[in-house]
């Protein structure tokens, strides 16, 4: 399943409280509209959005549940992410931070425990390159530069955080998955030529409002 993946553009599917889109079937049209144009992959949240885009598109899913918006907040404990899988996810998005969890368990042993209760891959959403090499060594299947800009280790910028990715494919066994803040085509073959395996885009294609606001800042006087 995963070489189906090589290569190719996940499309994030995602709405967030209180937005008008924040529905499972505007975000199952979404992700149809996403496999029409060519995605390999879809990125959804929340276990009714996963289960009706499980269904109603025939390609493989990141599924993550959002608890939060702050701290570990990316399918925070083991029986998150379990309940993701059940609701068709075929790869897991977790947190991959280094960070203490709120269930008590490590990385690793939450890893571990995906592995043997189901047959799902494990993408850890990263920071920064060290978190990237622990969850490697933790045990994931997939490592992702998600988390890039939203933890306490860096900036965040305006663009995709390209370093992180060549350095983590550079050095990495497991796929690096380019996510963050890419936002044009060419955001999204630069990820690719730095090494990514695949790349992951959201808002610059399922968020209009914030699409809405880049346009209409640009004309603003
Ligand atoms: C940091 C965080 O919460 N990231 C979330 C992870 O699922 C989503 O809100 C992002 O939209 C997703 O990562 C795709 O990134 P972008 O929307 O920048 O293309």
């Amino acid at each position: 399943m995963i070489e189906s993946l090589r290569g190719g553009l996940i499309v994030s599917c995602q709405a967030y409280p209180g937005e008008p889109l924040r529905d499972p079937r505007a975000m199952a049209l979404i992700a149809q509209s996403a496999a029409e144009g060519g995605a390999v992959g879809i990125r959804a949240q929340g276990l009714d959005d996963i289960r009706l885009i499980h269904e109603a598109v025939a390609l493989p899913q990141i599924g993550l549940w959002k608890v939060g918006a702050g701290g570990v907040f990316i399918t925070p404990t083991l029986e998150h992410a379990l309940a993701v899988v059940a609701a068709g996810a075929e790869i897991v998005a977790i947190d991959g931070t280094r960070r203490p969890r709120p269930d008590g368990l490590s990385l690793a042993e939450t890893i571990a425990a995906i592995h043997e209760q189901t047959g799902a891959l494990v993408m850890a959403d990263a920071g920064s390159f060290d978190d990237g090499l622990a969850a490697q060594d933790a045990g994931a299947d997939i490592v992702g530069t998600t988390l890039s800009g939203y933890t306490d280790e860096g900036p965040t910028s305006s663009g995709p955080d390209l370093e992180l990715v060549a350095t983590l494919s550079n050095r990495l066994i497991v796929p690096v998955f380019a996510e963050g803040r890419i936002h044009t085509p060419e955001h999204a073959r630069a990820a690719i030529d730095a090494g990514a395996f695949a790349v992951v885009v959201g808002t610059a294609i399922t968020h209009p409002a914030t699409i809405t606001s880049w346009f209409a800042e640009a004309i603003r006087a």
